[in-house]
């Protein structure tokens, strides 16, 4: 796996087509023409990619957003918005749930008695929804909708999709302003009454809240004022992901994201080569132990030890 992410860092990517608690929870680019590649570059891809498998998909990992908040607060409407907006697939952990009891899968009944109570389905089940949406979109940009809804949900996809999120967007709303809306849904919901809501926004605030604590501590969380009309929301959405999507292009349609050059001599070659900024490895500019450590290891460096010329 790892070959294959050396060969992704330094081959240009063709552009792709747009594209209340449960029990479990209570326990708490630019292209170079191959022609045109400068020849330490050549030499330097040929180096990585002789050793690289080519698999003909996406052999990229996703960009990955959670996106959290209280019932009501708008995730699924915003969700629609950035997905139509940035090319991210949408998947909604309570649509994926009600889809599963409308298969009639013998699963069906626990989960549906779940939501009735506004509690929250074993992590297990949600993941491998989750998983198995994931893999057949086969998208490099996924909103989660409406996960991790606890610190289990959280721990259990780290496991099973071996993945942390690369952000995690909170709409922030007032929970008189989410029961009205909740109220005011009319799309049938067995979850939409009084008393479920109250039962939802008691496991927001018991559940969701700590893990949103989590992400926020690590750094990953945006928090987006959820009051007003959904468009003006966008508004602050649209700014966010915009951001998002310069700093890290990965995914982005018309953006080649070239990176992982080492060495400093090399990342000025291609400065001038390309006239845009190349990321590089490592503020050491090396291709040195730490950064093949890192390659090997974890498949991919994090983004914070990327910079640009
Ligand atoms: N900014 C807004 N102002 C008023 N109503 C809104 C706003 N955003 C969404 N709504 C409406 O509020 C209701 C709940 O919105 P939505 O389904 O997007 O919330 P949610 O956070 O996904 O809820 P849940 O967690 O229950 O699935 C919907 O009827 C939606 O049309
Ligand atoms: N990670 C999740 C997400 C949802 N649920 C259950 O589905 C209900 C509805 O979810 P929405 O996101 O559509 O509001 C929710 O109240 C939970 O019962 C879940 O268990 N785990």
């Amino acid at each position: 796996m790892w070959r294959r992410r050396l060969g992704a860092l330094l081959l240009r990517s063709p552009p792709s087509s747009s594209s209340t608690a449960a029990s479990s929870c209570q326990h708490r680019r630019r292209h170079l023409l191959p022609s045109e590649e400068p020849l330490a570059v050549n030499r330097l891809a040929r180096l990585f990619t002789s050793q690289a498998g080519s698999d003909g998909g996406n052999s990229q990992k996703p960009f990955i957003a959670f996106v959290l908040g209280g019932p009501g607060s708008g995730k699924g409407t915003q969700c629609t918005k950035i997905a139509s907006d940035f090319g991210f697939a949408h998947l909604s952990a309570g649509d994926l749930l009600r889809h599963e009891i409308a298969s009639g899968s013998e699963k069906g009944e626990l989960i549906l008695d779940t939501i009735k109570e506004g509690r929250i389905v074993p992590s297990e089940i949600t993941v491998e929804l989750i998983r198995k949406a994931m893999e057949t979109s086969n998208a490099n940009k996924v909103l989660i909708d409406g996960f991790p809804r606890c610190e289990e949900n959280r721990i259990a996809f780290e496991r099973i999709v071996g993945r942390e999120p690369d952000v995690v967007v909170f709409f922030d709303c007032p929970e008189d302003e989410m029961v009205k809306r909740l109220l005011g849904r009319n799309q049938g919901r067995v979850d939409d009454n009084i008393e479920t809501i109250k039962k939802r926004l008691k496991v927001f605030e018991s559940l969701n809240i700590p893990v949103i604590d989590y992400y926020s501590s690590r750094g990953k969380v945006r928090k987006i004022n959820a009051t007003g009309t959904a468009d003006e929301i966008f508004d602050a959405v649209h700014k966010l992901f915009s951001s998002l999507r310069n700093l890290h292009s990965a995914g982005s349609d018309e953006d080649t994201i070239f990176q992982g050059i080492p060495g400093v001599c090399l990342a000025i070659i291609c400065y001038l080569f390309f006239l845009k900024p190349v990321l590089t490895l490592c503020r050491l500019n090396l291709l040195c132990s730490n950064c093949i450590y890192t390659l090997c290891l974890h498949e991919i460096i994090p983004r914070e030890t990327h910079i640009t010329l």
